[in-house]
C-alpha cells in the first residue's frame, strides 16, 4: 500500500518575515561527492544538501567502494583516485534524481566495470539517451530499455575515445557527462553547448586541479588527468532561495533576507526576471569561496507586472520556472514563458503540473507545445491540489497557498525532501512575525 503524504498551509495574512539560510546547493553537492569520491586524498565538504537526491548519490558512491562520512550537512570523502572505484555489486539506485544518474553514467562509461543503474518512476520517463548518444559515440557499451533512451541503464566500462560534440539540447546534465567521461578518455574532448548552461563542474574540476579551457559555448578537457582533494564550502542552494524570493514579493507585508546564497551567473536568472517584474530585492555582501560566488537577499513585498521568458535566459532559471508561474499570476499582464520543452522532461512534465495544479487555485495559465502563458493579476483560493511527486511543483504549491484565501491541501508533500527536506520548518517559522529563523 502506497502512503500519501498531506500538508495542509493556510493564507498568512501577516507577511512572511525574518533571516533564514537556505541548505546547499544541490547541483555543487552531488558534484562534490563524484569528484571527491574520484580524487587523490580527503575532500572535506561543508554546507552539503542533506536531501534525498543528494543522498542517493552518496550510497551510489559508497556502492562503488568510496569511504564517505556524512554527518549532517558536513562531509569527509576518502578519495583513493579513480581507478579504485570498484565494480558494483548491486544495482546503483539513484532515487528521483536526474543530476546522480547522468552524470554518474559519464564517470563510470571509461572505468573498467559493469554497472546497473535505475531509479523512480519518474526516471523511468525521463530520457536517458541524450546521455547515452554521445558516450556511445566515445566508445561506450550502454545499454537500457529503447536502445538506450530510458532506464535501467547497463554499462560495460571501456577504454573511451576523445570527440567533439555540439549538444542538440541546453543541458548542464549532459555537458558534465561528457567532461566526466572526457576526463579519463584518450584525447582531448570539448563539447559545444545550445545555450551557457549551470558550470559548477567545469568550476569545481578546475579547484580539484584539472586543466580545462572554456571560451564562451565551448568546454575542452584532456583526458588521463587527475583530482587533488580539496575543503570545499558550499553556498545556499539559489533554486531553493527561488521559493522565498518569490513568497516576499507577492505576499503583502513580506520582508524576508536569505544569507549566503549562491549567484553564479549561470544560476541567476530568477533575480533578473523578478527585477525587471518589479520585485524589490537587495543584493548585499558578495563574497567568493570555494570557487563559487554568494551573497545576502533581501526581499520585500512589492507590485509585479507581467514578462517574456525565452532564449538563452531558459537555462539560467530552469528549475525555478515553476516558482515563476506562480509570481506571474500575480503580476499585472501576460506573461508568456517559451523555449522551455526542457520543462516536460523533468520530475514532472512541469508544463503540465504547472497549469493543472495552480487552474485548480484560480489561476489563468495556458499551455503552449513550449512553455505557458500566465494571465495576471488571478486571486488565488485554496484548493486540494497534488504534487505529482515533484518536490519544486510541492513547494510552489505551499507558497500559493500562503497566498491564497482559505485552506490548501498538497498531496503527495513529501516529494519536497528531494532538494529540502527543512521547508515546512522554515516556512511556518517565517509565519511567526519578526523571528530570525536562521537554520
Ligand atoms: O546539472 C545539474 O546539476 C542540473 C541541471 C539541470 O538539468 P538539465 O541538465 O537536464 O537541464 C537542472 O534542471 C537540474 O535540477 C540540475
Ligand atoms: C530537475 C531537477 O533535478 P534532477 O534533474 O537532478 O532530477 C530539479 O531539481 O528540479
Amino acid at each position: 500500500m502506497k502512503l500519501v503524504t498531506v500538508k495542509v498551509v493556510r493564507k498568512t495574512k501577516n507577511g512572511l518575515n525574518g533571516t533564514i539560510a537556505v541548505p546547499g546547493d544541490k547541483s555543487i553537492s552531488h558534484r562534490a561527492i563524484m569528484l571527491g569520491g574520484i580524487a587523490n586524498g580527503k575532500t572535506v565538504v561543508k554546507g552539503f544538501l542533506p536531501g534525498d537526491d543528494c543522498l542517493s548519490t552518496i550510497s551510489c558512491l559508497r556502492q562503488l567502494g568510496v569511504n564517505i562520512l556524512q554527518e549532517g550537512d558536513y562531509l569527509e570523502i576518502d578519495g583513493k583516485g579513480i581507478k579504485h572505484l570498484r565494480e558494483p555489486a548491486s544495482v546503483l539506485e539513484v532515487g528521483n534524481s536526474g543530476t546522480t544518474i547522468r552524470l554518474l553514467s559519464g564517470l563510470l562509461a571509461g572505468l573498467p566495470l559493469y554497472a546497473c543503474l535505475q531509479g523512480d518512476s519518474s526516471i523511468a520517463i525521463r530520457p536517458m539517451n541524450r546521455i547515452v548518444e554521445p558516450l556511445r559515440l566515445m566508445g561506450a557499451k550502454m545499454d537500457g530499455r529503447q536502445d538506450g533512451k530510458y532506464t535501467p541503464l547497463t554499462i560495460n566500462g571501456r577504454s573511451l575515445q576523445a570527440i567533439n560534440y555540439t549538444m542538440p539540447v541546453a543541458s548542464a546534465q549532459v555537458k558534465s557527462a561528457i567532461l566526466l567521461a572526457g576526463l579519463h578518455a584518450i584525447g582531448t574532448t570539448s563539447v559545444t553547448e545550445l545555450h551557457v548552461s549551470r558550470d559548477h563542474t567545469e568550476r569545481m574540476l578546475e579547484a580539484f586541479g584539472v586543466t580545462i579551457h572554456r571560451s564562451g559555448k565551448k568546454v575542452t578537457i584532456t583526458g588521463k588527468q587527475s583530482l587533488t582533494a580539496i575543503t570545499i564550502d558550499i553556498p545556499g542552494d539559489i533554486s531553493s532561495a527561488a521559493f522565498f524570493l518569490v513568497a516576499g514579493s507577492i505576499i503583502p507585508n513580506s520582508h524576508i533576507t536569505i544569507q549566503r546564497v549562491g549567484i553564479n551567473q549561470t544560476r541567476t536568472g530568477i533575480i533578473d526576471v523578478l527585477e525587471r517584474m518589479g520585485a524589490s530585492i537587495k543584493i548585499t555582501g558578495k563574497e567568493e569561496q570555494s570557487f563559487e560566488p554568494f551573497a545576502d537577499l533581501e526581499v520585500k513585498f512589492a507590485p509585479l507586472k507581467a514578462t517574456e521568458i525565452a532564449g538563452e535566459m531558459i537555462p539560467r532559471l530552469i528549475d525555478e520556472i515553476p516558482i515563476i508561474a506562480l509570481a506571474a499570476t500575480q503580476a499585472e499582464g501576460t506573461t508568456i514563458i517559451k523555449d522551455a520543452s526542457e520543462l516536460k522532461v523533468k520530475e514532472t512534465n512541469r508544463i503540465n503540473t504547472v497549469a493543472e495544479e495552480l487552474n485548480r487555485m484560480g489561476a489563468h495559465i495556458e499551455t503552449t507545445g513550449d512553455g505557458l502563458i500566465i494571465h495576471g493579476k488571478t486571486p488565488l483560493k485554496g484548493a486540494y491540489v497534488n504534487s505529482h511527486g515533484d518536490h519544486r511543483i510541492g513547494m510552489m504549491l505551499s507558497i500559493a497557498g500562503c497566498l491564497a484565501d482559505g485552506e490548501t491541501v498538497i498531496e503527495n508533500s513529501e516529494a519536497i525532501k528531494v532538494s529540502y527536506p527543512t521547508f515546512f520548518e522554515i516556512l511556518s517559522k517565517l509565519q511567526e512575525i519578526n523571528q530570525t529563523v536562521i537554520e
